[in-house]
């Protein structure tokens, strides 16, 4: 059954056929993302006595309200009846339209996980462990009550079983005080309590009537004391019998529901009101005006290298006005040159850099720069698998949802296919497909390099994860052979690295090896003519992990570019033992997202801050993390960055708390401890109206060794920080603009200038921590060059 299990709670009280009360949870898929299922208070239906209706006819009534309210397309149900311990249906459609009955097995009050059983009579969904596991429960459940009736249990235990907690509550409620207990009787009350307190299960179902996580226990420990002063000894007596186990809480589960409504109304209204200001659900409703257009949908779908982005970029600049979003700056300022080389007139935007062309009607700006404002003819999105990146997924999310343009192109794998499929069946827009094939297949090199840098050739692209690791190589490869090597990695200027990227292209220098990380892996067109992995894993900021299947095709799809020196394709790795995994990444299809990312706009956490005053903005971030609702389609972006920055910021005073939103966005690397100096003294400036200035020395020439390099790398970084910063606050406030960016250009120069000559050891830019290779034993010295070489792939994954 697609989508899983339904589960649902249902507490019906009833009298034989007669229904009084109905409290309906119903779950909520991804309340919380860690939490699998929570519940959801749907709404409370009280009948009066006298309400003769049936079961059956209550059951239909209950199934409108929980269709027209569940978040999910179409929720399943099942409600049993306590009464008679006899479950009676209701028929639902299950998530695919297929009609399915309820099973017949009997249960009582509260029920969780409601096994349904299609038609055919298989439990539906019979391959989730959940649902068999429920069917099993269910049947223990039949058998403990066979026993009671046996008779071998205690007198009046079934008649408490079957009460309606309600009532239960209501006698304790006026219960003048407890029946003495004994000593041994009270021990193991105590036991219950303190295994309810402690019980996953019951805080999350608490969460279904807004008793939050941290509430919980106060909760529980002020039932606690109220049921120890008015527990009838008949009650007492029923739950020793049940002991300190899972059956004693959840039939206390109910009676603490009732004593929380009534006794909690205040904090349940706070934790109601922060979690409707946390809601993320229905990101498609967020744009009316996207949403009253009647959007053209074309997805691209294919492999690297099909022409995806090509066929794209002709229906972009066909229309009279077009945007192109891009994943990349370097991207974006490569579709503007095209662009505007071919005859249309075209501007740039991106976070840094604002290039307007005049006459133009044609955008090419970053994915996270688009607007949602303007009116388009045709829009492109580049890399749409990109919504489902845990960072920064959201900008494309958004880019689809909030686009206001007649036609929108998508151009990406096949792996958010079935996703986008859903949104635009919510959206209302028309999808059109058009599928690709690689120009030339990809072929696997067999040999490998067999560890020996004297097997590089001309056109090679040897790639790794790590910038110390990209410079041993490059000095490696150039001591043992006559090659020369330009490196490309992520904390070089776009600029630089279309400089590296063009002294490779060009045949006319003894430039003709690439030693790149995972940057050459979107956007760059390169005359590649075979890519070489050194290694195939990396570090992903934890531990040592293989590189995902889906990055590996997208590096090596970069071999064999159509149009370039190399048409045909090659790939391999340097060691033989990592070529398996290779061939086991090019052989993998395209895993089928089932999530994409979001991120709320300002104004959502705006509203949230509204309900928590006084917090920190990095508390702020993770009370809304932790709280916020989103539908199944959807995950909240991992902003560790955003809240790293927010702690630095918090010494800052008198920013608004959309001043700390927006500085939290400037693409700083938490890392490097000098860009975030600087950061926070803008913010400084910035938070007391004084101009804010660069106070950064240009470097006299190019780096003379790694710490310079560096120190060049972290000098662009703050420029770009500066330039982000001048375009996302009141120009007077950021008035060196100009200067930045001229300084940016000759630093991005002398990067370039300085890799050329570069051939000295990497050095680590924080001293202190040891670099992932550094933590690896085992790593293997190349003849009398001194460079090691990561833990192979192979004994990465035994550890
Ligand atoms: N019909 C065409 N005529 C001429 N050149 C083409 C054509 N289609 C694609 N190309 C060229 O082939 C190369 C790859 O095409 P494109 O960039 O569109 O591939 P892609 O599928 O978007 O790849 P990736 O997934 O790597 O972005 C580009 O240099 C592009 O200019
Ligand atoms: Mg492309």
């Amino acid at each position: 059954m697609a989508g899983g299990p339904f589960t649902s709670l249902f507490r019906i009280c009833a009298s034989r056929n007669n229904v009084h009360s109905a409290r309906v949870l119903l779950p909520y898929q991804n309340f919380h993302s860690m939490r699998q299922f929570n519940y959801w208070v749907l709404e409370t239906h009280k009948f009066s006595p006298s309400f003769d209706v049936s079961c059956r006819q209550f059951s239909s009534t209950l199934g409108d309200i929980i269709h027209s309210h569940s978040p999910l397309k179409n929720p399943q149900f099942t409600i049993f009846n306590p009464a008679d311990a006899r479950p009676f249906s209701s028929s639902v459609n299950d998530e695919d339209g297929n009609r399915a009955k309820l099973n017949e097995n009997k249960s009582l009050g509260f029920v969780e996980n409601a096994g349904l059983e299609s038609v055919d009579g298989n439990c539906v969904g019979a391959g989730d462990a959940n649902e068999n596991r429920v069917c099993e429960s269910m049947v223990i459940e039949e058998k403990q009550s066979d026993d009671v009736e046996g008779g071998n249990n205690i007198v009046g235990e079934k008649n408490l079983v079957f009460r309606d907690p309600v009532e239960l509550y209501r006698e304790l409620l006026t219960a003048e005080k407890n029946d003495k207990l004994k000593r041994s009787d009270w021990d193991t009350l105590q036991e219950i309590f303190s295994c309810f307190s402690k019980s996953g299960w019951a805080a999350n179902q608490a969460l279904g009537i807004y008793i939050g996580m941290s509430f919980f226990h106060t909760a529980v420990n002020h039932f606690r004391n109220f049921f120890f002063k008015k527990c009838s000894a008949e009650l007492a007596v029923h739950l020793v019998s049940l002991g300190a186990s899972d059956k004693a809480v959840r039939f206390l589960f109910p009676i603490f529901v009732e004593y929380c409504i009534e006794e909690f109304p205040d904090e349940i209204k706070r934790f109601q009101n922060m979690i409707s200001s946390a809601d993320l659900t229905k990101p498609h409703t967020w744009f009316p005006f996207a949403r009253a257009m009647k959007r053209k949908i074309v997805y691209h779908c294919g492999p690297t290298n099909s022409g995806k982005t090509y066929n794209a970029l002709q229906q972009f600049m066909e229309a009279k006005k077009g945007i192109y979003c891009s994943p990349l700056r370097l991207l974006a300022m490569e579709v503007f040159d095209k662009v505007n080389a071919l005859g249309v007139y075209c501007s740039l935007y991106t976070g840094q850099e604002k290039k307007h062309v005049p006459f133009s009607n044609h955008i090419a700006c970053t994915v996270e720069m688009v607007s949602t404002e303007e009116l388009y003819d045709v829009a492109v999105i580049d890399e749409i698998q990109m919504m489902a990146d845990s960072c920064r997924g959201y900008a494309w999310t958004r880019a689809l949802l909030g686009l206001k343009a007649d036609e929108i192109h998508l151009c990406g794998d096949p792996s958010v296919l079935d996703i986008v499929k859903k949104i635009c069946s919510e959206t209302g827009d028309e999808l059109y497909e058009q599928h690709y094939e690689r120009f030339k297949p990809l072929v696997v090199e067999a040999k490998t390099l067999l560890g020996d840098f004297k097997n590089v050739r001309s056109g090679d692209c040897v790639v790794a994860f790590s910038r110390r690791e990209i410079f041993e190589l490059k000095m490696a490869i150039e001591k043992q052979t006559n090659h020369r090597c330009c490196v490309i990695y992520g904390a070089l200027p776009p600029e630089t690295r279309r400089q590296q990227a063009n002294l490779f292209n060009d045949q006319d220098n003894e430039y003709d090896v690439l030693v790149a990380s995972d940057a050459v892996g979107m956007g760059l067109n390169l005359n590649i003519r075979r890519v070489v992995f050194n290694t195939l894993s990396k570090y992903n900021g934890d531990k040592i992990v293989p590189v995902p299947p889906s990055q590996v095709k997208q590096i090596a799809g970069r071999a064999g570019r159509r149009g370039s020196r190399y048409p045909d394709g090659l790939t391999t790795t340097l060691q033989l033992e990592d070529l398996d995994y290779l061939i086991d990444c090019l052989k993998q299809p395209f895993e089928n997202v089932k999530k994409v990312g979001l991120f709320p706009f300002f104004e959502q956490v705006e509203l949230f801050a509204g309900q928590l005053p006084n917090i920190s903005f990095a508390h702020l971030l993770e009370k809304f993390g932790e709280n916020c609702r989103l539908d199944g389609s959807y995950f909240l972006c991992r902003h560790d960055h955003i809240k790293k920055v927010a702690n630095m910021l918090e010494r800052v005073h008198g920013l608004s708390l959309e001043d700390r939103f927006n500085f939290c966005f400037a693409p700083v690397n938490f890392r490097d401890p000098k860009a975030m100096y600087h950061l926070h003294r803008f913010a400084a400036l910035y938070s007391i109206k004084v101009p804010v200035s660069i106070a950064m020395g240009m470097p006299k020439g190019s780096a003379r060794n790694d710490a310079e390099l560096q120190d060049l790398e972290t000098k662009h970084q703050v420029l770009s920080v500066y330039l982000w910063l001048s375009q996302h606050f009141k120009k007077e406030i950021f008035p060196y603009k100009k200067k930045a960016e001229e300084m940016a250009i000759d630093i991005a120069d002398l990067l370039g200038q300085s890799l050329i000559k570069a051939c000295w050891k990497p050095e680590s830019r924080q001293g202190g921590n040891p670099r992932p290779q550094q933590k690896e034993d085992g790593g293997e010295r190349h003849k009398g060059d001194g460079y090691r070489r990561p833990n192979s792939l192979v004994k990465n994954y035994e550890k």
